[in-house]
This record gives C-alpha cells, sequence and structure tokens, in this order.
C-alpha cells in the first residue's frame, strides 16, 4: 500500500508537525516460538526511531516509579516512553479478554505484582490495525480518499507508546493520522463531528488511549465514529480481527507500518477548537456576554488527569476566578488522589478546596473528563443522585415533562423528586453508561421524548450535545445557570444550583458492597460465574417473594431490587466483573442492616461468594 501525506486541504499553523513516530521492532524482543523467530528475526538492530530522549519506564518497580514521580514529575508524565526497553511479548494473547464492555482495558505498564501486561505495543498496534480494517469496511472509502483517524490520550505514563502503536497500527493500514496528544475522551468523539478543513475534521474516526480511573498500570481504548461509541459487538468484532492481525505479522509489514506513520501522522491542537465550543455554550447561554462568570470563583480538581483545561481554557475566558484550583497538572501516577467523582476521598479533597478556598462551586473530573461532579459553595457534594436531580431540574425546565433515563442503582427518592418535585419521568434502567445512552435513543425513537441519560457515576449525555457522554459539557451547562442567574442580576453564588435540588431526599445510609465470585471453586462445577451469579440472583428472588417485609421493584430492568424498612437494595451481576455488587439505601442503619441480613439469608448458601464485604457491614 502506498504511503501518503494528509490530503492538500488548507492546513494551518493549528498542524504543529508531521510526527516522526518510533517504528515498533526493537531487539531483544522476546520470541515464544521458532516460528515466530522467523518472522521477526532479523531486528538485529534497534528500528526504534526515538522521539528524543524519552524515559524508560517499563520495567523498573512501582517503587522506582514512584520515586521518579516525586522528584520528576513532569519529566515521567511527559516523556515516559517504556517502548525504548520494554521486551513486548508475543506470546499467545487472549484478545477477548481485553474488552471491557464497550471499551478495551488491560495492563500497559509492568511492576505490579499479579498483573502481567497484556496491552503490549504490538498488541495495540494489531487492534489499532483491526479498527482501521472495520472502519475501511463502515465507510467504504472511494479508491481516491483516505480515511483519517484522530488519537487522543489521557495522563497516564503509558499514553506515549500505546499512541505511537495506534499510530503504526492504523498508518499501516493505509489511513491518515492525527494525534492530539492529552485530551480528552468527549473532545475525541466531538472530533468526528467538528467542521473545519483547518483542523483537518471531521475524522472518519476517533481513538481515545485511556483507562478511566483505574490504577497507573493499566491502560485501553475506546473508539467512535459519528454515531457515536461503538458498542460492545462492535468491539468483540475488533479484537477477534486484532487475533488474527497479530498471528500473522511479519517484520516486514511492521518496519512498514513504522515508515508509514512517520509519514501519515500529523499533529493538531483540537483541544483548542473542544474548549472553544464550551465557552461559545456558556456565552450564548448568558445572552452573548463576553465574560459571563465575571465575579464569580470557581475551583477545579482534575485529579492530575485530562481535566486540567477546564479551569485555564473554559473558565477563566468566561471570566471566573480559580485561584485554589488543583491537581491540574497531568500526572499518571495520579499521586493526589483516584480521579473519580464517585471515590470519597476526591469528593472530600474537592469539597475542602471549596471550603478553604471560599469558593462559589467546585468542579471535579475523572481522568478522561467523559465524567464530573460539583461541589455547592457550603461544601455539599453535587454528585451521584443529587447531580441527576440537578441536571434533571435543569433538562425539565428545558423540556417539561421530559423522561430522565438513569442507571439501576437511583434512589427511590430520586424517583419521587423526578416525578412529583419537576413532573418529568424516571426510567430507571440498566447500569452502564452506554446502556443509559442507547436506553434514551431507543426511547426517542419509538415516540417518547427523552433529553438527558445519565448515570450515578457522572457519566451524562444530553440529547442537544449529539447524546455525547462528555463530564465538561455536564459542567458547562451548570456554569449556563450560574451565568444566566447573574445576567438577570441575581446574587447568591451557588444558591441558584442549590435551589434547584431542594425536596431531594436523600437517604441516611448508602452504601455498595461488591460481593466477589471465585471463578475456580468448584460450587461452580464448571460453569461461568455470570451462571453462578445469575443463580444466586433466581434464589435471593425466591426467598424475597415470599416474605411480606418486602415488595419487589415493580419495574426493575437488572438484578434483584426491593424495597422494606423505608429503604431498598439491588443485588446485580458487575457489568464486567465476577462480582455482584450489592447496594443498599435505608433510613437508619438498623434499617439497612435488616435488608442486609435478607440478602445474607439468600447468599449464604452459596460458598463461591465472598459475602465479606456484607458480614462486615452487618457487624458495625
Ligand atoms: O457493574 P459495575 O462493576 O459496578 O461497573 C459499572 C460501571 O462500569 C464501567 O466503569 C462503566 O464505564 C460505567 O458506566 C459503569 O457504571
Amino acid at each position: 500500500m502506498e504511503t501518503a501525506s494528509i490530503p492538500q486541504r488548507a492546513v494551518s499553523g493549528k498542524i504543529v508537525q508531521n510526527v516522526l513516530i518510533a517504528q515498533c521492532c526493537q531487539k531483544n524482543r522476546q520470541f515464544s516460538t521458532q516460528s515466530k523467530r522467523d518472522r521477526y528475526a532479523p531486528t538485529g538492530r534497534n528500528l526504534l526511531s526515538s522521539q528524543g530522549g524519552k524515559l524508560a519506564c517499563s520495567g523498573i518497580s512501582t517503587m522506582q516509579l514512584r520515586n521518579l514521580s516525586k522528584f520528576n514529575r513532569a519529566t515521567v508524565y511527559c516523556n515516559a516512553a517504556p517502548s525504548a526497553t520494554a521486551p513486548p511479548s508475543l506470546e499467545k494473547v487472549d484478545f477477548i479478554k481485553l474488552q471491557n464492555g464497550s471499551d478495551i482495558r488491560g495492563v500497559a505498564v509492568s511492576g505490579v505484582e499479579g498483573e502481567p501486561v497484556n496491552l503490549t505495543e504490538p498488541v495495540t498496534e494489531a487492534i489499532a490495525a483491526a479498527f482501521a480494517a472495520w472502519l475501511l469496511e463502515k465507510k467504504k472509502p472511494g479508491a481516491s480518499s483516505r480515511l483519517r483517524v484522530s488519537i487522543g490520550h489521557d495522563s497516564r505514563i503509558s499514553a506515549q507508546k500505546l499512541q505511537d502503536a495506534v499510530s503504526r497500527g492504523l498508518a499501516g493500514a493505509g489511513l491518515d493520522v492525527i494525534q492530539y496528544g492529552l485530551a480528552s475522551t468527549p473532545a475525541m468523539f466531538n472530533s468526528t463531528l467538528t467542521e473545519s478543513d483547518e483542523f483537518l475534521c471531521p475524522v472518519d474516526g476517533a481513538i481515545m488511549i485511556t483507562a478511566s480511573h483505574l490504577p497507573y498500570n493499566r491502560n485501553g481504548l475506546k473508539f467512535f465514529t459519528n454515531a457515536g461509541g461503538l458498542g460492545k459487538p462492535d468491539i468483540k468484532d475488533i479484537l477477534e480481527r486484532a487475533a488474527n492481525i497479530y498471528n500473522n505479522f511479519t517484520v516486514e509489514d511492521l518496519i512498514d507500518a513504522g515508515k508509514k506513520a512517520s509519514l501519515a501522522v500529523k499533529r493538531v491542537d483540537y483541544m483548542t477548537v473542544y474548549t472553544s465550543g464550551l465557552v461559545a455554550a456558556v456565552r450564548k447561554a448568558s445572552g452573548k456576554i463576553e465574560k459571563p462568570l465575571n465575579g464569580f470563583h470557581i475551583v477545579v480538581d482534575a485529579g492530575n488527569g485530562a481535566g486540567g483545561f477546564f479551569a485555564g481554557k473554559v473558565l477563566e475566558p468566561l471570566g471566573a476566578a480559580t485561584s485554589g484550583s488543583q491537581f491540574l497538572e497531568p500526572d499518571g501516577l495520579f499521586p493526589n488522589h483516584i480521579p473519580n467523582p464517585e471515590d470519597k476521598v476526591a469528593m472530600k479533597a474537592i469539597t475542602q478546596a471549596v471550603l478553604d478556598n471560599k469558593a462559589d462551586l467546585g468542579i471535579i473530573f475523572d481522568t478522561d473528563v467523559d465524567r464530573s461532579a460539583a461541589v455547592d459553595s457550603t461544601g455539599r457534594e453535587l454528585n451521584r443522585n443529587c447531580l441527576i436531580a440537578l441536571m434533571s431540574a435543569i433538562v425539565l425546565e428545558e423540556h417539561p415533562g421530559t423522561t430522565i433515563v438513569t442507571d439501576s442503582v437511583t434512589s427511590d427518592g430520586l424517583t419521587t423528586f423526578i416525578e412529583k418535585k419537576l413532573g418529568g419521568k424516571h426510567h430507571r434502567f440498566k447500569r452502564g453508561y452506554k446502556n443509559v445512552i442507547d436506553e434514551a435513543i431507543r426511547l426517542n425513537s419509538v415516540g417518547e421524548e427523552s433529553h438527558l441519560a445519565i448515570e450515578t457515576s457522572g457519566h451524562g449525555a444530553l440529547k442537544e450535545n449529539h447524546w455525547l457522554d462528555d463530564g465538561a459539557y455536564l459542567m458547562v451547562k451548570l456554569l449556563n445557570k450560574l451565568a444566566s442567574a447573574r445576567a438577570s442580576g441575581a446574587e447568591g453564588g451557588s444558591k441558584v444550583l442549590t435551589d434547584l435540588v431542594e425536596g431531594l431526599q436523600e437517604p441516611t445510609v448508602a452504601v455498595e458492597l461488591r460481593l466477589k465470585i471465585d471463578q475456580n471453586h468448584a460450587d461452580l462445577k464448571g460453569g461461568s460465574f455470570r451462571e453462578y451469579g445469575e443463580a444466586v440472583l433466581k434464589h435471593l428472588k425466591n426467598i424475597t417473594d415470599s416474605d411480606p417485609k418486602l415488595q419487589k421493584a415493580p419495574v426493575n430492568y437488572e438484578g434483584v431490587r426491593v424495597s422494606g424498612y423505608g429503604g431498598w437494595f439491588l443485588l446485580r451481576l458487575s457489568l464486567h466483573d465476577p462480582v455482584l455488587p450489592l447496594n443498599i439505601e435505608a433510613p437508619s442503619n438498623d434499617d439497612a442492616v435488616k435488608l442486609g441480613l435478607a440478602v445474607l439469608a439468600a447468599v449464604n448458601d452459596f460458598p463461591a461468594l465472598d459475602t465479606s464485604a456484607l458480614d462486615k457491614f452487618l457487624q458495625v
């Protein structure tokens, strides 16, 4: 296949450079079989073209990484390129195991005991090549045109080497590659929709390299086209193709891909386009005021993920003061807290920042900015059910009566709030942001109007924003409220937001306990953990059906959801893990314990289920 540079359309200074991509083969490769050795053997010399003084991290211990991080964080983040020393394993790889719902996730950095690297550079390159093949089939470009794909990444230390591998996989398949560098997941989807020759948009496909809030040694891939994020069947298809490609890699292919990548890759500062869209949205909502957030003090906590841009590129141009914002600088070792708005430590950190700085509002993102939460000026956390209530209030003002689609672990109090106070309809569906978004799209297609799909995890998507799952856009909707309140002369910091959730009943006790299924236990009798989990749920259903103190939820889409003792519980199968997550909400600890005991009575009959988390909860 011919190598070609980027098509000759209007190309401006926004394209940073033609990036020299590291070629993929390297010496010291490990060969598992003679035939593999034959295919790869000629790589006696190091074919890696360097990206200039990179720091090789792979193979060094966690402790060393920590120390490096302490003394030279920026260097570790910016330059970490384990590819220079890591011998990528060409052992047999179970590609299907890399599927995590509609994402791909794996271990990309060595050093954690019991977690061998399975998202190596060759594996990643094969996956990117498989995505290219999938995309070529979908888009069927004419003979004279080439597809182009954008690549972004979060702050993980393996980002650079995986970006290089993805670039080679795409370029080797004859696609044009546009690297955005540090980016957010929603920005990547957005790049499939943006119309701009200057920024080489729209792209035909986009890839985000991220493992969301998972530990530093993990990484993963998310894929988008202008139709949205790829779903589970597409990911399975891509992984099957990737396994094939990987098994047939030849050294010539790899060298060729490296050469093509050095010609077919451009860099573009796309985050500027994306953030200016967010800024424009707030200005529009305020009635075209240039700095509608003048006088507001808003602190951001990016948890050292990719969301630091929100302070300098969104809030400040809108006039807000952002002093006291924290952990804005990317650091893939996440030394301060897990970037996750569901995490208690993370929420405590942003709450403290709001209080210490006497700020009007706090905003927190997960690593790749598809999830978010806020904190009001009194330190009240606007996350989980409360964030859904707030977003529902905003959306229902704009679209009275609309249906709000949420995940399954939302509270009964939220239903009452949406339906009785706001006059909307609460459609409590399944866990999983893609499930929730797809359900809202489906409802609209069958004539039921829905404008918001949102999870307690902080994932949320609006119809007005192309059902793009975007934590930053959720926060923009809150900023719109502040800006328009200010424009109409209202004072009072974030009170306009807090007032919107007045009347939401929040439980005194809310816990999530994760009960693990031991997949090697004899009680599984050779069956899968899913089958075992289903059996547990069936048994629980039978027991609760015959308990007069418990009432089955009238509408429920997953697991067993039951009300009783003034509260409720839901036991369901995890989307991805051999785990049965148990959510309990109740007005008191005693009531929560009664609900927990009802579950324990049923699950005790299943020895492969580790109930220690529940036992512990019941003892306190
Ligand atoms: O089913 P669980 O193990 O609780 O995981 C559920 C979560 O999985 C992933 O992280 C998805 O991105 C989330 O949308 C979902 O809520």
